[in-house]
């Protein structure tokens, strides 16, 4: 127990510690378990404090699917990185999940956003608790300083875009694999948004990084892999819309299509390390 934290696992892994942690959400208004791996840099001395990547999973996922599958910590052990994977939805008693059991909404699906519409507005506010409630806590009880950065796969690729387009000046750099970047206009963000967000389709483009980007006064690099086959691609996914809607105001963004890959975590493992040494060289440097 960590103040308001109930550590359910420690894990040695490269000579850091991976925690599973679980609190009381405020935010959410459910229990929620995320994990923290923290690097061994936080026991070498007294004092010692360490910057964190902000992991955001898929549709799907818990907490659990990037640490057993990205193959992350060896190198943010070797860089010094802390790395905290929150849960994609709320969950639990009282929890609202998709009415027809479908897995692309609800329970494992909360798109990162701030829900207006009932019955979701209650649980589902999976933005304020990533950018805020969760690394306040974080912060406060373990040692991480402020330097925050955010990556994300899929449904998390948007959010992690989305978090650091709202949020200037609160990361230090961003990244995404597959991410939908124009949720406002494919299958999967038309359903979640007009649930979460109800059909004002002009309250959609807060949520939405096609069209954040144009107004962001934050111009952070944005690094981007795709793969070429990814059986999502062209319908859910369209990395080239944000790279117009980047173009358009001279937004940094690299997009790199990585051919032969699909939308899996072999994907995500493939190319993590450089996703890492991205981060680490604006959390670091
Ligand atoms: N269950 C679905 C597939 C769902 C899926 O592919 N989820 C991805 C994220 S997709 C966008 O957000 C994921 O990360 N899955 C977890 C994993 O460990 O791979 C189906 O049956 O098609």
């Amino acid at each position: 127990m960590t103040g308001d934290v109930t550590q359910l696992s420690e894990t040695r892994v490269f000579g850091g510690r991976l925690l599973r942690l679980r609190h009381e959400s405020a935010t959410l208004g459910c229990a929620m378990t995320f994990a923290l791996f923290l690097p061994p840099q936080v026991d070498a001395a007294a004092g010692a404090t360490v910057p964190a990547l902000y992991w955001l999973s898929g549709l799907t996922c818990t907490d659990e699917n990037f640490c057993q599958k990205a193959g992350a910590f060896r190198l943010a052990a070797e860089l010094g990185l802390a790395i905290v994977a929150p849960d994609t939805s709320p969950r639990g008693e009282g929890v609202p999940g998709d009415p027809d059991g479908a897995w692309d909404f609800g329970l494992g699906a909360g798109f990162y956003v701030d829900a207006t519409e009932q019955p979701w507005a209650a649980h589902y506010r999976m933005h304020d608790y990533v950018t805020r409630e969760l690394p306040a806590l974080v912060e406060r009880a373990f040692p991480l300083n402020d330097r925050r950065s955010i990556s994300g796969h899929s449904m998390g690729g948007h959010g992690a875009l989305v978090c650091a387009l709202r949020h200037p000046g609160f990361y230090r750099s961003v990244s995404a694999f597959a991410p939908i970047v124009n949720p406002a206009a494919v299958p999967w963000g038309e359903k979640a948004l007009g649930r979460y967000l109800g059909p004002d389709r002009a309250r959609w483009a807060e949520w939405d990084a096609c069209a954040l980007i144009a107004n962001a006064t934050e111009r952070l690099p944005i690094l981007i892999d795709q793969g070429e086959r990814d059986s999502f691609l062209e319908t859910q996914l369209k990395p080239q819309k944000l790279v117009a809607a980047a173009e358009a105001v001279g937004h940094p963004l690299t997009l790199r299509m990585q051919p032969g890959y699909d939308h899996s975590y072999f994907f995500i493992a493939s190319f993590i390390d450089d996703h890492l040494r991205h981060h680490a060289a604006a959390l670091l440097g």
